[in-house]
């Protein structure tokens, strides 16, 4: 039984696939409320109110996956849960409508001045005079971050008769020529721009995009809008533009501090104002909830995640390609790790074959995790492990290259290491499973599972019967043997496995046997 821990309100309906998951336990509770059992917990599901700290991700000693019912995951520490090993998703399309739609229904607000007239009239005031608004229709409006949202705003903005002009440093011409925009230097849109709404993540780059030195480029008179992460607009160099009519109106429904502490920006009454409203609706809330419901459920029932923010994204159908060869590097990275037995400061993959069309990244990251398994005693995975190999000063990259070595596929890996160099080589044939086919240099074939024994030796008549013998003196069963060697005489190896693991003394006798020059146990 998995435990998952809900730790904000959240639509029922939109829960069901893990409530009707009958291998989960869901407690819906603040996290303050579970203080004491927080190490209990599988999965944590949140909306924006909680905050995944590093602290909190130090308690959850049991959690493998992060779920945020909505896009942003400013509240979560992406990094931190990295390290972890714990895997991070998100709902990226399931509000996008609701937050377009909201920001349109504030920018409307914000040139006619609905929300101040609102309170006039229910002040029993009748004032039409100091309401007088402006169209919209033929304005330019700036977009920030054409994403999804800010590509949904495009469309209705469209629709009211504004010129669109778009600034977002990663688009894609092409996909921007679909959309009919003008697209635009950060420049020329604070220029151009009447009304200028933002709609990027909060990063370090756009942290206080909008302060004193742009905001300064910017149209005298000109409408700010920010419905996407407090301090995309800096809240405290935008005052001194309101109070000089610079900004003639703002509309926020985010803040740098939520519920927000900047009393002085949100007392101006040519700023209107939402409590963090964008997805905030019935449609949105069952949307987000039933996109990471899914998800999670499908993951504790073993299928791949498909919006997850720390692991490149896979169809079930891509997965179940890549599984093989995922499952084939895992275990030749536990074989490189064990064999070198010492510190390695570089490994290289290189990719052959039909294996080169899938997303070999993540084969990469199956075959770092095996690598660091034997060697750190923390939890490591697909989700980490690349990072973590870095922390260690490892140096890693992968190639293609056309040579198979005669196989349909190879993975071939070099590690270095302090004193020596060790090179493995797998494949994976359908219907039969992953092979070694090669270990420093000698050709070889073995299936990597179980209990084995790497022994490098001379190749001189007797040396394969001796270790036969003191196997077989020790009541020691062999499932398997492989000997490789490159000439007649010279260096061989073996590669043996066996029904049960070898105890430490065996391998002590083993390697007094004359001829014998190293041996090591490899538990896969
Ligand atoms: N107010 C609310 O309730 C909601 C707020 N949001 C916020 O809106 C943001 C945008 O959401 P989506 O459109 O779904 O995300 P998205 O990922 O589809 O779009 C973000 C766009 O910003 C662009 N971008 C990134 N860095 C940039 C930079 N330095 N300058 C200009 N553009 C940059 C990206 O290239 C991307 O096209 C989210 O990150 C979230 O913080 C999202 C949903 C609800
Ligand atoms: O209502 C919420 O959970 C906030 C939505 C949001 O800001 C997001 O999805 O990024």
């Amino acid at each position: 039984m998995f435990h998952v821990l809900v730790s904000d309100s959240m639509s029922n309906e939109g829960l069901a696939p893990l409530l009707e998951n009958p291998h989960l336990q869901i407690i819906q509770k603040n996290i303050n409320e579970v203080s004491e059992s927080l190490h209990q917990y599988d999965a944590l599901v949140v909306r924006s109110a909680t905050k995944v700290t590093e602290d909190l991700l130090s308690k959850m000693s049991n959690l493998k996956i992060i779920a945020r019912a909505g896009v942003g995951v400013d509240n979560i520490d992406v990094e931190a849960a990295t390290k972890h090993g714990v895997i991070v998703i998100n709902a990226p399309d399931g509000n996008t409508i609701s937050t377009a739609e909201h920001t349109f229904a504030m920018m409307a607000s914000l040139v006619r001045h609905i929300p101040q007239a609102n309170i006039s009239v229910k002040s029993r005031e009748w004032n039409r005079s100091s309401y007088v608004g402006t169209e919209l229709a033929g304005k330019h409006l700036g977009i920030i971050g054409f994403g999804r949202i800010g590509s949904e705003i495009a469309k209705r903005a469209r629709a009211f008769d504004m010129q669109v002009h778009v600034f977002d440093p990663f688009l894609p011409k092409t996909r921007a020529e679909k959309l009919g925009v003008d697209i635009c230097t950060l420049e020329e849109v604070l220029k151009i721009a009447d009304i200028i709404t933002v709609h990027t993540p909060l990063t370090k780059d756009t942290k206080g995009l909008l302060g004193k030195e742009n905001l300064a480029k910017t149209k005298k008179g000109v409408y700010l809008l920010n419905c996407a992460r407090g301090g995309i607009i800096d809240e405290n160099a935008v005052i001194h533009f309101l109070e000089s009519g610079h900004v003639a109106g703002m509309a926020l429904d985010v803040f740098e501090i939520e519920p927000p502490t900047n009393q002085r920006l949100i007392e101006f009454e040519q700023v209107i104002a939402t409590p963090h409203l964008g997805a905030s609706t019935k449609e949105a809330q069952l949307n987000v909830a039933s996109q990471v419901a899914r998800e999670v459920s499908d993951f504790f029932n073993g299928k791949p995640v498909t919006s997850s923010i720390n692991l490149p994204a896979m169809s079930k159908d891509v997965y179940e390609k890549i599984q093989p060869y995922y499952e084939l590097s895992k275990k030749m990275g536990l074989i490189v790790s064990q064999c070198m037995n010492e510190p390695v400061q570089e490994i290289s993959i290189t990719y052959a074959g039909s294996v080169t069309d899938l997303e070999t990244s993540f084969i990469t990251r199956g075959l770092l995790s095996g690598f660091l398994t034997t060697r750190i005693d923390t939890t490591i995975n697909e989700v980490n492990a690349a990072m973590i190999s870095k922390e260690l000063g490892i140096t890693f990259g992968d190639k293609v290259s056309s040579n198979t070595y005669g196989y349909s596929n190879s993975i071939t890996v070099v590690a270095i290491g302090e004193t020596k160099t060790f090179e493995i080589r797998g494949t994976y044939v359908a219907h039969y499973g992953g092979r070694i086919v090669s270990l420093n240099g000698f050709n070889i074939d073995f299936s990597p599972e179980g209990n084995l024994l790497y022994i490098q030796h001379t190749d001189r008549p007797g040396v394969i019967g001796k270790v036969g013998n003191i196997l077989g003196d020790n009541e020691i069963n062999i499932a398997t043997m492989q000997v490789g060697r490159k000439e007649m005489g010279g260096e061989a190896i073996m590669m043996l496995s066996f029904d049960k693991p070898i105890q430490e003394n065996v391998g002590h006798v083993l390697k007094n046997v004359g001829d014998i020059v190293n041996i090591r146990k490899i538990d896969l």
